[in-house]
C-alpha cells in the first residue's frame, strides 16, 4: 500500500519509528515532513499537504501525528474526500475503516507509545470499507456536506 505520513514537532520521533515500521512491512511511505525538530512549527503545514494527497487519491491512506492527534484530525477533515480520526484504541482503528471508510488515522505523539501505534496501524491498514447499503447511505450524507 502507498501511505503518506506527516507530523509536526509533537510527533517527530513517533513518525520516524512508524515510517521504518511501515517500510519493514512492505509499504511504500511518502513523507510529508516535518523532517527535523522545530518547536515553532505548525501542524497544518504538514498535515494539510498529506490530507490533500489522500483526498486526491495520490496515496491510499494517511497517517498524521501531532502532539495529541487532535489538531491533525481537525485540519485534515477540512479537505474534501478525507475522513480522518484521532484513534487511541484498536476497535475504532478497524471499525472506522470498515463502517466509515476512514482514510486517515491521527495519532498523538505525546500520548501513545510505539507499540500501541504499530498495533493501531495494523488494524487501520488491515481493514477495508464494507460498503454495505446502510453505510453507503450514511457516508453519502457525510459526503453531501462537502458540496
Ligand atoms: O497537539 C497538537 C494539537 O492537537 C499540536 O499538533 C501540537 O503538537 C501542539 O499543540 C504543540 O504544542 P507546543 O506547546 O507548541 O509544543
Amino acid at each position: 500500500m502507498t501511505i503518506g505520513i506527516a507530523t509536526d514537532h509533537g510527533g517527530i520521533e513517533l513518525k520516524q519509528q512508524l515510517q521504518a515500521y511501515l517500510e519493514s512491512q512492505g509499504h511504500t511511505v511518502r513523507d510529508f515532513g516535518a523532517f527535523t525538530y522545530d518547536a515553532a512549527d505548525d501542524f497544518p503545514d504538514y498535515v494539510v499537504p498529506l490530507a490533500r494527497a489522500v483526498g486526491a487519491g495520490e496515496v491510499e491512506r494517511g497517517v498524521a501525528v501531532c502532539g495529541s492527534g487532535v489538531g491533525a484530525s481537525i485540519a485534515a477533515n477540512k479537505i474534501n474526500n478525507v475522513r480522518a480520526c484521532l484513534i487511541n484504541e484498536s476497535y475504532s482503528a478497524r471499525q472506522g475503516v470498515e463502517h466509515d471508510d476512514m482514510n486517515m488515522i491521527c495519532l498523538g505523539g505525546r500520548v501513545i507509545g510505539i507499540e500501541l501505534a504499530k498495533e493501531l496501524l495494523n488494524h487501520f491498514l488491515g481493514a477495508s470499507y464494507q460498503n454495505l447499503p446502510r453505510q453507503q447511505r450514511r457516508m453519502g450524507k457525510v459526503a453531501e456536506l462537502e458540496k
